[in-house]
């Protein structure tokens, strides 16, 4: 038999009294003392863990989203790239969340769903903040915000810069001729399919040697929406399943509501161009 494994041995660091440890530097302390289940039910943990880790996705997200804007916005196209690949993977990673959640059963959730109270995912302020960026606009969307003024001031704000489509927008007039207004949009509304960017597209995607830039930015928007509406899908499936056809405690009609969020198109231009192609 060979001696246990001794760590400290192998030069393995043992004293933190001086030093920045693991825990400190990711302040798991404030992060695992932030699950208080209201409830005896066995599944609130899973709950709560469950929304949690999406939150600290969007999270990275809307750090990511922020930052390719930028990159786009002052013409800076390849890192942007990157970025929203990876914002596309941790769409791909919310949406494989989805199984460990969908064990909970009816019973398990109806044990605590009264607790909850009106609380409800539709108050997620990084998901508006998310979709706000995108360019899913409604100002409707910030007023359950209106009891925390920082949030609201944060959304509203957002409402008024460019979405991101608008900056891809800018690099796309830079390269094909548009006819004049055809940029002109409220910035407070979804995107509207606009014929006049569907054709400039389309001269983008029918040449994709002379704008390859352009090409593979419309394909990294085109990607990070499929994997949105993935999330959006696997989202209703799993209330279907939990809460059938039961009115959400946010106050909407539940499934229905998701439901008719399903037929948004963030990018509407990007879809529709390739039916004339
Ligand atoms: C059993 C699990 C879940 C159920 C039954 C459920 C149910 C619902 C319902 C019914 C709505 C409509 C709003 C309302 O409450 O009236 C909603 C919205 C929402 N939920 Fe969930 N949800 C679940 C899990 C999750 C998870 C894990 C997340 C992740 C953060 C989430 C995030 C959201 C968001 C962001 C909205 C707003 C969607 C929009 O406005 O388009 N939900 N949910
Ligand atoms: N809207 C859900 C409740 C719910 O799912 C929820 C409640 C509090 C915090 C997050 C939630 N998740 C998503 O909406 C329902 O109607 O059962």
């Amino acid at each position: 038999m060979t001696d246990p494994y001794d760590p400290a041995k192998d030069g393995a660091e043992m004293s933190f009294d001086a030093r920045m440890s693991y825990g400190d530097y990711l302040r798991l302390d404030a992060i695992l003392t932030a699950q208080h289940p209201i409830s005896d039910a066995p599944d609130e943990m899973l709950f709560i863990i469950q929304h949690q880790t999406s939150e600290l996705w969007m999270r990275l997200a809307l750090h990511e989203l922020h930052a390719a804007r930028a990159e786009l916005s002052s013409g800076d196209i390849r890192p942007a790239f990157k970025r929203l690949t990876r914002t596309a993977r941790i769409f791909e990673q919310l949406n494989g969340a989805w199984d460990v959640l969908r064990t909970m059963t009816p019973a398990d959730y109806t044990t605590f769903r009264k607790t909850l109270g009106q609380s409800s995912g539709f108050q997620s302020w990084q998901y508006r903040e998310i979709e706000f960026l995108l360019g899913n606009r409604n100002p409707a969307m910030i007023r359950p915000h209106d009891h925390r003024p920082e949030i609201a001031a944060k959304l509203a704000a957002e409402l008024d810069r460019p979405s991101l489509y608008d900056c891809a927008v800018v690099l796309l007039a830079d390269r094909i001729a548009l006819p004049q207004g055809a940029r002109d949009r409220d910035r407070h509304a979804p995107h509207a399919p606009n014929d006049a960017l569907q054709q400039a597209w389309a001269e983008v995607y029918r040449d994709p040697a002379t704008h390859w830039d352009l090409y593979e930015l419309a394909e990294k928007l085109v990607d990070l929406e499929d994997y949105f509406r993935r999330w959006r899908f696997n989202h209703v499936t799993t209330v279907e399943r939990v809460i059938g056809l039961k009115r959400g405690t946010g106050g909407t009609s539940g499934a229905a509501y998701l439901k008719r969020m399903l037929a948004v198109e963030l990018f509407p231009d990007l879809w529709h161009l390739r039916t004339a192609l």
